[in-house]
């Protein structure tokens, strides 16, 4: 297991990417420039983190690749999709699941209901809906919870009704922001696992927002640092652990090292 980083241009990855992102700046009205200059290849089915301290503009970068604020400069592009420019536009119906911090479930409605939300929009006839939610809610680990209502789950249930509702149109891209950040430790290194595990089966490309440096070395295959004021990305580290990862990983040896070396670019990036 090595890592190795590669500070001056974004790391290639094999074929066509899912994802361009292409000097890509945004400044707020406000006079905020909240990202300058972004440059990623997002790599088909990788596991990216972007690591980076607080208002590095972590979110603002996810929200765009998401099509939520069109960048002030640059563009990001979904190149293996005709006419794909998001540079100006939302992201138009495109294939992507977006988990945010705080789970958004509607409080009125059951886990499946919540769930089903996404296909209800599409018009999907309602008995394949509930069935397709049904084995989403299975596949995080809620089977029997489906007539639960949000009061009635806990922080982390909340939160893999959220994946699951992120997940259920089975989008190429995952896009989490800070998911786990308010949950208590033990929950966390088990929806960690149980994402990962989720990753490994369905395939899909996961970005994953993080100032977690021990997360982001857990999860990914790849981890984007960020500077902050304005931010911008300072390194680009490849982490060659093997899959599946799991608590032998969490408490090796090479581990610890990983972490270490991320954790020194980290610094180096807040400028410490
Ligand atoms: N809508 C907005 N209007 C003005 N400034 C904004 C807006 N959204 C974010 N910012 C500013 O842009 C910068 C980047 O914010 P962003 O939320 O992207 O950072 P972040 O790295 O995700 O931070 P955190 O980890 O705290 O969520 C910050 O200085 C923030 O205050």
């Amino acid at each position: 297991m090595t890592l190795t980083m590669d500070e001056t241009k974004p790391q290639s990855t094999a074929g066509i990417p899912l994802v361009t992102v292409r000097h890509v700046s945004k400044r707020f009205a406000n006079g905020t420039l909240a990202v300058r200059d972004v440059d990623l290849e997002l790599g088909a089915g990788q596991f990216i983190s972007l690591l980076g301290p607080s208002g590095c503009g972590k979110s603002t970068l996810l929200r765009m690749i998401a099509g939520l604020g069109a960048p002030t400069s640059g563009t990001i592009s979904w190149p293996g999709e005709q006419g794909a420019d998001q540079g100006t536009a939302g992201h138009g119906g495109r294939d992507l699941g977006f988990v945010f911090q705080d789970p958004t479930l509607m409080p009125w409605a059951n886990a499946l209901a919540n769930v089903m939300l996404p296909l209800k929009l599409k018009g999907v006839p309602r008995a394949e809906a509930e069935a397709r939610a049904a084995e989403m809610l299975a596949l995080v680990g809620l089977k029997g919870f489906e007539k639960s209502y949000p009061r009635e789950l806990s922080g982390g249930m909340k939160m893999r009704v959220s994946i699951a509702r992120a997940l259920v149109m089975r989008p190429k891209i995952l896009l989490m922001d800070e998911p786990f950040a308010a949950l208590d430790e033990i929950t966390r290194h088990r929806l960690n696992d149980d994402l990962l595990e989720l990753w490994w089966r369905e395939r899909f490309t996961a970005v994953f927002v993080t100032h977690s440096v021990f997360e982001s070395v857990y999860l990914s295959q790849r981890i984007v640092v960020m500077a902050a004021r304005p931010g911008r990305v300072m390194a680009d580290l490849s982490v060659e652990a093997d899959y599946p990862r799991d608590e032998l990983f969490r408490t090796s040896g090479e581990y610890a090292h990983l972490c270490r070396v991320a954790s020194t670019k980290l610094k180096e990036a807040i400028g410490r």
